[in-house]
């Protein structure tokens, strides 16, 4: 089974993507993660985010900057939105996507273009959202958690920012399949989101079983 789930910023994909991952027993892929690295090395490189062949030529970083904790700073989610709408970025990180997914068994991808571009032909799509408001309120609760100063209007404001490139981009734009399931958690505790997850999975794969 391959389950895709897109989203915006902080609204919840990743947590619900995990706990799906945990549920099905399906490796998971944060693509979110793999644009990151590719801001991350342009910035430490002191290249520009904006600049298409500096962003190509971030490409090739080594896996283990994956588990840097610093790509999980707003400053490195800005610089990914601006690197990840260069259609040679995407190209070139499209095939270890759909290798992923490809794999026996299955697996979880998380990110904006999973249920359109990467893995089209996904057993469950959904797409999570949640007012830019209570995205910045988690987002700014987990950088502090994790010892980064900022404040919640400097988050909010890169979330509508982030929002509004990624949506409007032509390569690969942020927006739900056509065959993807909303999933608003604005007003849901993380339990019940996965919990409502985790149903909508079971409709859509019982419904497919159902299927002449
Ligand atoms: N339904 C929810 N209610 C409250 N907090 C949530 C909920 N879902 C996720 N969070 C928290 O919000 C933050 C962002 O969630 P995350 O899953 O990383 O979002 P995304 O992958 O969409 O960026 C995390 O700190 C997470 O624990
Ligand atoms: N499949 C994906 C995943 C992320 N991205 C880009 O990478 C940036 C960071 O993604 P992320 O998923 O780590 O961000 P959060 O939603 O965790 O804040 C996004 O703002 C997008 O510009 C993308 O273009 N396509």
């Amino acid at each position: 089974m391959i389950i895709a789930v897109d989203g915006p910023a902080a609204s919840g994909k990743g947590t619900i993507a995990r706990a799906l991952a945990k549920r099905y027993g399906l490796p998971h892929l944060d693509t979110g993660l793999l644009y990151r690295a590719v801001a991350a090395t342009v910035l430490r490189e002191e290249l520009d985010p904006a600049r298409e062949a500096d962003a190509v030529a971030a490409c090739g970083f080594p896996d283990a900057l994956l588990d840097d904790p610093w790509l999980r700073t707003d400053g490195v989610g800005q610089a990914a939105s601006i690197v990840s709408a260069h259609p040679l970025v995407r190209a070139a990180l499209l095939q270890r996507q759909r290798r992923f997914a490809a794999q026996p068994g299955g697996a979880i991808l998380d990110g904006r273009d999973i249920g359109t571009v990467i893995a089209p032909q996904a057993d469950v799509k959904l797409f999570v959202k949640a007012t830019p408001r209570i995205r910045a309120q988690r987002r700014h609760a987990e950088l502090q958690r994790r010892g980064f100063d900022v404040t919640f209007d400097r988050v909010l404001a890169d979330i509508r920012a982030r929002d509004e490139r990624d949506a409007k981009r032509a390569s690969a734009p942020m927006k739900p399949a056509d065959d993807a399931t909303l999933l608003d958690t604005s007003f849901l505790s993380i339990e019940a989101a996965v919990q409502r997850a985790i149903a909508l999975v079971e409709e859509r794969t019982a419904a497919k079983a159902d299927r002449p």
